[in-house]
């Protein structure tokens, strides 16, 4: 098995992970961007939406204090058109039934802020309420306020009050109506809940001042919020509306939408934990980033698989390389028409094989070849004879070996100078090549002692012939320079049609037979059939 590392080095897996990295950046940089953009317009018309919502709670309230504000009036009027007394307002106070289910209480004061009649309480304790704002405000600007919240001398709850001033028949002012609204249980409060129901985040309402007027903690109602800059109250308060996240309410980040009210100097406003409020968005990004992560593992394996087929050509040329060097094919394989760049390496690569090719014939060609006369050399001899006897026995035929020797050659060398016993070596090896067909092989082995291989002999009785034709070759004298000069041979011939003949025995037997030759006088040629231990004749 190929060791992890290689698969890490390898140009599959690094042009994959270039292809991820690629998908990476591309998705990060187009998908991120869309995202954020995506983001930002959901986080509007999310806020927007919420906005909306807080308007319609907005817009019921003012409505409810509105109608609050009318009915206190519409009653003042009433006793100012019958002209009733202050001490007729209790009764009147009584028959307005619709008073009850709009106030927490109602109460009218004289002129002195003395209690002259309550509705829920005849007997109400008498209190005065000459120090409180609401009243000083409603005499001075003689029209209904709506107070700041407090808490309730007469019932201890916490509350908010809205006046009217109280007129004579005259128009004279004679004291103001007074309308409780208990902030533990005001009437818009269910509204506001059901607002909110099933959903996180929760409504509160805050007075210019910073002073609770609406929390579903009821503790904190009529405690003055924190409102320093950064704060949830701060930004509620800084404009008449709008919405705003990035904000922490109890270490939990919010968006806040926050509405001024029309009837009121309060601001309601909405505190909606982000993850919540932009779930769809949180959702959005989850599937953005499960999506970007199929993308990406269907990237890394469309880059596997396109690398793989891409670098197919790359290892069927490694392959071919391989197969050449361990002689399996031959350079023909290589592609050497493609256009692309694996052609241009399968051309180079061609190249290459061919020079190699022709180097190493070359080198064959020196290894086996006699520098002198260009005939095989003893290597190539040693190698070729039983190649020659193993077609013999395969085929049947006799083959035959001759071993010549120059007769005194060594004579030559010293009287003529071995210059020009080379030529004769050359003129000699000529000779036997023209004498033997091109089927027989002929070598020399050393010094002036040459062989020839004859193949596909008819029979044993051929060989006759072709001593004495190897004879009559190097009759014609031998021209050295200005000199004719005679050169003799003396040969001696082994012949074998036994399939299990080795080369030795060959090589022994032309020895045989030219040792005889020699014992003879030389100048010419035995036959010694292998196996047989004697020379049959010579001539
Ligand atoms: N010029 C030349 N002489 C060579 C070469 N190689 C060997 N010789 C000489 O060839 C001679 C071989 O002599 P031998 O075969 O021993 O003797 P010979 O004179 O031929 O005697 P016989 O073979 O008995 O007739 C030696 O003198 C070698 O020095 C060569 O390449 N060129």
């Amino acid at each position: 098995m190929r060791p992890l590392s290689i698969f890490f080095y390898s140009f599959k897996f690094k042009i994959t992970t270039l292809v991820i990295a690629l998908v990476l950046f591309a998705g990060i940089g187009a998908g991120g961007i869309s995202l954020l953009i995506a983001e930002s317009e959901l986080r509007q018309v999310i806020a927007r939406q919420e906005l909306a919502l807080l308007n319609g709670a907005a817009v019921f309230i003012d409505n409810d204090l509105q109608n609050k504000r009318q009915l206190l009036k519409s009653l003042t009027e009433e006793i100012n058109e019958r002209g009733l007394s202050l001490e007729h307002v209790q009764s009147q106070l009584e028959v307005h039934e619709t008073l009850r289910d709009a106030f927490f209480n109602v109460n009218a004061f004289d002129i002195e802020g003395n209690l002259v009649a309550s509705l829920r309480d005849r007997r109400a304790k008498r209190v005065n309420i000459t120090e409180r704002k609401y009243f000083q405000d409603t005499l001075r600007l003689q029209e209904g306020v709506i107070s700041a919240p407090f808490k309730s001398s007469l019932s201890g709850q916490p509350v908010v009050v809205l006046t009217q001033p109280l007129r004579d028949a005259e128009g004279k002012l004679i004291g103001i109506l007074l309308g409780a609204i208990d902030l533990l249980r005001p009437s818009f409060s269910a509204q506001l809940d059901n607002l909110r129901a099933g959903a996180d985040g929760y409504l509160f309402i805050v007075t210019d001042d910073g002073i609770m007027v609406h929390h579903p903690d009821k503790s904190r109602i009529l405690e003055k919020g924190d409102d320093m800059p950064g704060t949830l109250l701060e930004a509620a308060l800084r404009s008449s509306e709008g919405w705003e996240d990035g904000l922490l309410d109890d270490g939990v980040p919010v968006l806040l939408v926050h509405k001024h009210l029309r009837e009121a100097d309060w601001t309601i406003g909405l505190s909606y934990p982000v993850r919540s409020a932009f779930s769809s968005m949180l959702s959005v990004r989850m599937r953005a980033l499960l999506g970007a992560t199929i993308l990406t593992g269907f990237a890394g394996l469309f880059g596997w698989v396109i690398t793989n087929n891409l670098l197919r050509p790359l290892r069927r040329l490694h392959r071919h390389v391989e197969d050449i060097s361990a002689g399996r094919a031959d350079i023909s394989v290589f592609d050497v028409v493609r256009k692309d760049e694996f052609g241009d390496l399968s051309r180079a690569f061609h190249g290459l094989s061919q020079r190699r090719e022709q180097a190493e014939l070359e080198l064959h060609r020196l290894a086996t070849t006699d520098v002198l006369t260009g005939l095989n050399n003893r290597r190539m001899f040693d190698a070729f004879l039983p190649q020659a006897l193993a077609r013999a026995a395969r085929s049947g035929q006799p083959v035959g070996l001759a071993i010549l020797d120059i007769d005194h050659f060594k004579a030559i060398n010293d009287t003529l100078g071995h210059p020009a016993g080379d030529q004769v070596l050359i003129e000699f090896a000529r000779r036997l090549s023209a004498a033997v067909r091109t089927t027989d092989t002929v070598a020399r082995l050393a010094g002036d002692e040459f062989v020839i291989v004859f193949e596909q002999l008819s029979s044993t009785t051929e060989m006759d012939v072709l001593g004495k034709k190897i004879i009559d070759a190097m009759l014609p004298p031998f021209t050295l320079g200005t000199q004719q000069r005679e050169v003799r041979t003396s040969v001696g011939i082994a012949v074998t049609s036994n399939e299990a003949t080795t080369a030795e025995d060959v090589m022994r037997a032309a020895d045989q037979a030219l040792y005889g030759v020699k014992a003879a006088g030389r100048n010419g040629y035995a036959i010694n059939p292998v196996g047989a231990e004697r020379v049959v004749r010579v001539r």
